[in-house]
């Protein structure tokens, strides 16, 4: 059995697996706002790339078919467009732009999670699944990287 079969999958716990991948790798200071917001952009267009090309293989025209998902991000984008750089915590913004910021996040969040479901992905399990596949992808570097050259 894999970690996280037995167990209920919270958002809490994919929080703080995401937060120690991001710590043992120093990566903290590459998780701003707007990085993470441009690779989710970047993840939902290269994910609408590959299903038009999956619907053209099929033979359906995808310029019939509407956008799928990028909707929302682009709905989430929106908030941060004229913005500048953005710091962690959003100290600075208004309580009301914060709440907006929480619905656009949501409206991802819970397509996410209905699609997923309707399409019988277990989405948590998925979801522990890709961190320990970027484990594997981004190893934790050596903090000694002169070791590496006498194995
Ligand atoms: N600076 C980074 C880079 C990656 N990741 C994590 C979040 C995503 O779950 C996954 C994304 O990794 P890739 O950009 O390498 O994308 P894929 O794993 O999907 O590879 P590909 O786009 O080639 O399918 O790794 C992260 O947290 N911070």
């Amino acid at each position: 059995m894999t970690e996280g079969d037995d167990e209920t999958v919270t958002l809490k716990l994919l929080k703080q697996k995401m937060h120690e991948f991001a710590q043992e790798r120093d990566w903290e200071r590459h998780h701003s706002p707007r990085n993470l917001l441009l690779a989710l952009v970047m993840e939902a267009i290269d994910s609408e790339r590959k299903r038009r090309s999956m619907l053209q293989l099929d033979g359906v025209d995808p310029s019939r078919e509407d956008l799928y998902g990028v909707g929302e991000v682009g709905e989430l984008s929106e908030i941060f467009q004229w913005k500048g750089e953005v710091e962690k915590g959003l100290a600075d913004w208004k309580e009301e732009e914060k709440v907006h910021l929480g619905e656009e996040l949501s409206d991802v969040l819970l397509y996410l999670v209905r699609l997923s479901d309707i399409c019988g992905v277990d989405l948590g399990q998925a979801a522990l699944r890709k961190i320990r596949l970027n484990a594997i992808k981004y190893p934790i570097p050596n903090p000694n990287p002169t070791s590496n050259s006498n194995p």
